[in-house]
Order: C-alpha cells, then sequence, then structure tokens
C-alpha cells in the first residue's frame, strides 16, 4: 500500500509523522520504525510519530525511536502536532495527556508535572535524584527528572567541550538506568538562561531535544540555579520554559511543516 506522511521539524528535530485516523495503516513493527527513520535508506528522522483516535483525549501520538523503541514522550513532536492539528488540542502519549495550543510559528505545551522519586526515573536501586553520588569520567554528580521520559542533567562549565558521541551512549546503556536514559549536558549562563546539548536514548545527538530541555530546566530550578522561567538554547534555537507554582512543565516554541509526500509500506515492511 501507498502511505502519506508529513515531516515536521521542531528546532532541527525531525519528524515522520504518519496519521493512522486518516487510513488503516499496517502494524508498526521496530523493524518499520527502523527502516523509516534512517536516514541511509529511509525517509529519514529522529522520530517516527503516529497519530491515532483516543478514547480520552483529541488524538493518540505514538513515539518510535530510530533503535526501534517505543517511548513515553517527545517535546518537539508535540509541538509539530499541535501544529498539525491547527487548533487548541488534548494528546494522549504514552506519559499522559497533555494540552497544547500552537500560536506564533510554533506552539506552547503544558508537559505535566516532573517525577523525581528514583523508582519514577527509574534508577535500578534508591539514591538521592537530585544529586546523584555517581560520575562517568569528567561528568558526575547528575540530577535525575522523568517528564515523561527518563532523563539524566550534568551541569558543566563549558557544555560544548563535551564529547557526547563517545560518553552519550555508555551512560545511557549504564545498568543505573534500567529504561536506559536521555542524556542532558547543560550550561547555566544566567538565572534566566540555559545552554544545553543532548544525547537522546535510542536516537544520538539531536538538534534539540524538547523534554531535555524541560527536564534540565526543572534540574537547574530545584538547584536553584535559574528562576522559574528560562530560556533553553539548543544546537537548533531556543525553547521558553516555565515550571509553574501549580507544579506543572509549560514549554514554548517553535515547530514547521516541512513538507508532504508518500511512500511503498512493503519498502520498509
Ligand atoms: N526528541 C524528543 C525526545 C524523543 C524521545 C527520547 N529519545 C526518549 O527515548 O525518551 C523531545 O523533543 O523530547
Amino acid at each position: 500500500m501507498r502511505a502519506a506522511f508529513t515531516k515536521m521539524h521542531g528546532l532541527g528535530n525531525d519528524f515522520v509523522v504518519l496519521d493512522a485516523r486518516a487510513a488503516d495503516l499496517p502494524v508498526i513493527t521496530t523493524g518499520f520504525a527502523r527502516a523509516i527513520t534512517d536516514r541511509r535508506t529511509g525517509i529519514g528522522c529522529d522520530q517516527l510519530i503516529v497519530l491515532e483516535p483516543s478514547d480520552t483525549a483529541d488524538l493518540r501520538m505514538r513515539i518510535f525511536n530510530p533503535d526501534g523503541g517505543e517511548v513515553g514522550a517527545c517535546g518537539n513532536a508535540t509541538r509539530a502536532v499541535a501544529l498539525l492539528h491547527g487548533s487548541a488540542v488534548q494528546i494522549e502519549t504514552g506519559g499522559g495527556i497533555l494540552n497544547a495550543r500552537p500560536g506564533d510559528g510554533g506552539a506552547t505545551v503544558d508537559m505535566g508535572q516532573p517525577r523525581f522519586d528514583w523508582d519514577a526515573i527509574p534508577l535500578a536501586y534508591p539514591m538521592d535524584t537530585l544529586a546523584m553520588p555517581v560520575g562517568w569520567e569528567a561528568l558526575d554528580n547528575p540530577t535525575a527528572v522523568n517528564v515523561g521520559n527518563p532523563h539524566a542533567v550534568f551541569f558543566i562549565p563549558d557544555c560544548d567541550a563535551v564529547d557526547l558521541a563517545q560518553i552519550g551512549p555508555v551512560i545511557e546503556q549504564d545498568p543505573l538506568f534500567p529504561e536506559r536514559v536521555n542524556v542532558n549536558v547543560a550550561t547555566v549562563t544566567d538565572r534566566d538562561h540555559i545552554r544545553l546539548r543532548v544525547w537522546e536514548r535510542g536516537a544520538g545527538i539531536t538538534r534539540a531535544c524538547g523534554t531535555g530541555a524541560c527536564a534540565t530546566a526543572v534540574a537547574a530550578m530545584r538547584r536553584n540555579l535559574t528562576d522559574r522561567e528560562v530560556t533553553v538554547t539548543l544546537p537548533g534555537g531556543d525553547l521558553q520554559i516555565v515550571w509553574g507554582e501549580d507544579n506543572r512543565i509549560r514549554m514554548t516554541g517553535p515547530a514547521t511543516e516541512a513538507y508532504r509526500g508518500s511512500f511503498e509500506w512493503d519498502d520498509f515492511a
């Protein structure tokens, strides 16, 4: 069968979006997710996004990493889906129901409440998640946060100096993180500004990670390194993150539709 897709971007973090509400699609297998996201032989993207009907929200968003694994949250894709939807929308995700609203060339998303308990990250055994007594080479003492997906955040003087391609996969796959982890290296430049690079679980280095920006902002706020409203600058651009008094994280930033196309399903099955 021929399937239609939309290529979307959120700060250079790019997605192939399939709408299973518009057409009956075959089951998404690990092999299909790997093939379609592969930049050498597939259409290529950082995450495959599949939209489905939902019983509890306006739509359900499923998220697949290039390693084929399905995960609970993707901040940049949530903004992209809000833009595609065109008006305020409730989106069911593996991490909960998110409210999103398009506007100003992007969208604002209520990403919900962060979780800090060791077994909610999850970690393999109990420890203080605010200042974890662990380290890998020059990176140590991270903060762990779950924002629908697991993140470890390292605050360091210069995040550009880290060889993320080398150390990222080592931390991602450490047995301390039974569901693996997204690795964030961050530099606080001011009480309202953070620079951030991310090694994404199941994807590698991306130009931006929305949940990474949320997790990093909340970690910085918990450590009293910043105020409750910050700009997070990623290689792909800026996100505004607010951690409200209601304990909810709100993320605002750009999203764009790149192009539409179609492919033969059997070529990737
Ligand atoms: N790019 C995303 C995060 C995608 C999922 C992540 N790699 C995971 O495995 O949790 C974002 O913008 O948040």
